[in-house]
């Protein structure tokens, strides 16, 4: 008898279950466990306590990237540059601490390979399709832009992957998010994700995981997949999940801890296997047509909060729904913006290039393309490009494009979340907006009392340029009929 047809998500799961338990929770082999500064010391102390060891220091990495600076990090004479703020400090030197203790594979502030930990996985090799990975941080949808099933957990489930690599878990339900045709000229996989949340909501995809599908993935760069997948999170959803390709295989071809030669040829094998079977069903499905997408921005405080570059605020009093009025008459507020506001008369003073979303090499070229021999708005007030990981800077480098961001008025900085989420000195100053490649718009993200607008790289730097949010197809003078 032919079994049954399964989604790419239940044949990850399937493979991982190690025992169902008869409440419906299945205890979860983890393949790959990536570790940060910010959620990690707990876990790390109550092992210490309970005087266990981390059980698999091979299938962990750790990476610092939320608390520090993006500041150069190394003096000339290669002494390291202490970090000011004494609770980052802290926080590094407990990463530091609980790394060499558990012998853990780290890559520590100074060295070339640190970057922020989503950017990190999948550049090194570490992240691969059909793996189970967890972090202790909700964007760890990101790698399942190249099929892993990968989310984010809470400090104590840290604890649990370090003492056992296994998980207790109960199974997700499935959403397909379906888009049909080819995006437009200037609409980037940014622009993509931010249109679907708009469509679904930041509920939309609660207790699933999604699978993107439609041939818009297939020719997407793997880049690209990552960006759509590291946001799923904001649509509510567990994870999201691009099946893997030849394109992905071709990526990861070489990386140091991808597996090589027979072993990388005997995983692509199966990898090949990681595809949703013809007739298997999903909970939930939708569709997007990918003529609708325009480039896109938000206006309000949350993800779902989005329009297209083209449209004006919207009115509260035009949303069904009570509470969403209510909810948007807040996010105007905070925002300080008026209703019927054309998006492109809105002026920025800052703007940020970087974040998980959006800092790869791929990032970076596109808005390099944009900003090349142009020069910032009298207007913007701090402008900063925050490569993903170090290896991204020196590729950047290679390639002339710190230059191209420096002579157009840009700063160049080191890797990490940066002005992502307040964490480290990178902020935008209370009352001030910044167009924003990052992911959460949400209240103070950026900094007590910052105005965030979700981007692309191309329309960060459309932004740059013009001093205000702006159509990047204008500038590239594809503006179409
Ligand atoms: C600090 C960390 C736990 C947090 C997360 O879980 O996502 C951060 O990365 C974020 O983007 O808000
Ligand atoms: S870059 Fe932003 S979203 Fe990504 S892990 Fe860092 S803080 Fe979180």
């Amino acid at each position: 008898m032919a079994s049954k047809p399964r989604t790419l998500y239940q044949k990850i799961w399937d493979a991982h279950v190690v025992e169902r338990r008869d409440d419906g929770t299945c205890l979860v082999f983890i393949d790959r466990h990536l570790v940060h500064e910010v959620t990690s010391p707990q876990a790390f102390e109550a092992l210490r306590l309970a005087g266990r060891e981390v059980r698999r220091p091979d299938l962990t990495l750790a990476v610092p990237d939320h608390n520090v600076p993006t500041t150069p990090r190394m003096a000339a004479d290669g002494t390291r540059i202490p970090i000011d703020d004494p609770q980052s400090a802290q926080q590094l030197a407990a990463l530091e601490r609980n790394v060499e203790q558990f012998g853990i594979r780290y890559f520590g502030a100074t060295a070339k390979e640190q970057g922020i930990v989503h950017v990190v996985g999948p550049e090194q090799g570490f992240s691969l399709p059909g793996a189970t990975i967890v972090c202790g941080d909700s964007h760890t949808a990101c790698h399942g832009g190249i099929g892993a099933l990968a989310f984010g957990i809470g400090t104590s489930e840290v604890e649990h992957v370090l003492a056992t690599q296994t998980l207790l878990l109960t199974p997700s339900r499935t959403m397909e998010v379906r888009v049909e045709g080819e995006l437009g000229p200037g609409v980037t996989p940014k622009d993509l994700i931010l249109h679907i949340i708009g469509v679904i909501g930041t509920a939309g995809g609660t207790g699933h995981v999604i699978e993107y599908r439609g041939r818009v993935f297939e020719e997407m760069s793997v880049e690209g997949r990552l960006t759509v997948s590291n946001m799923s999170i904001e649509a509510g959803a567990r994870a999201g999940l691009i099946a893997p390709d030849d394109s992905v295989f071709d990526y990861l071809k070489g990386r140091p801890l991808a597996p090589q030669g027979e072993d990388l040829d005997a995983a692509v094998d199966y990898w090949r296997t990681l595809r949703t079977d013809e007739g298997a069903e999903f909970d939930k499905s939708i569709t997007i047509l990918a003529r609708d997408v325009e480039p896109t921005v938000t206006w309000g405080t949350s993800p779902e909060d989005v329009v297209p570059i083209g449209g004006t605020v919207p009115d509260p009093a035009d949303f069904a729904d009570p509470s969403k009025q209510d909810a948007a008459r807040k996010s105007l507020d905070y925002m300080g913006l008026t209703p019927g506001t054309s998006m492109r008369d809105i002026a920025v003073e800052n703007i940020f290039i970087g974040s998980c979303t959006n800092s790869r090499i791929e990032d970076l070229r596109a808005a390099a393309k944009v900003l090349r021999g142009r020069k910032i708005a009298n207007g913007i007030r701090w402008a900063i490009v925050v490569p993903g990981s170090g290896l991204v800077k020196l590729q950047a480098e290679a390639e002339g494009l710190d230059k191209v961001f420096t002579d157009a008025g840009l700063e160049w900085r080191e890797p990490g979340c940066s002005a992502c989420l307040g964490m480290n000195p990178d902020k935008v100053p209370m009352g001030e907006r910044c167009a924003s490649t990052s992911n959460r718009n949400f209240v103070g993200r950026q900094g007590p009392g910052s105005r965030t607008h979700l981007v692309s790289p191309a329309m960060a730097a459309a932004a740059a340029v013009t001093g205000r949010l702006t159509d990047v197809r204008e500038l590239e003078g594809e503006l179409q009929a």
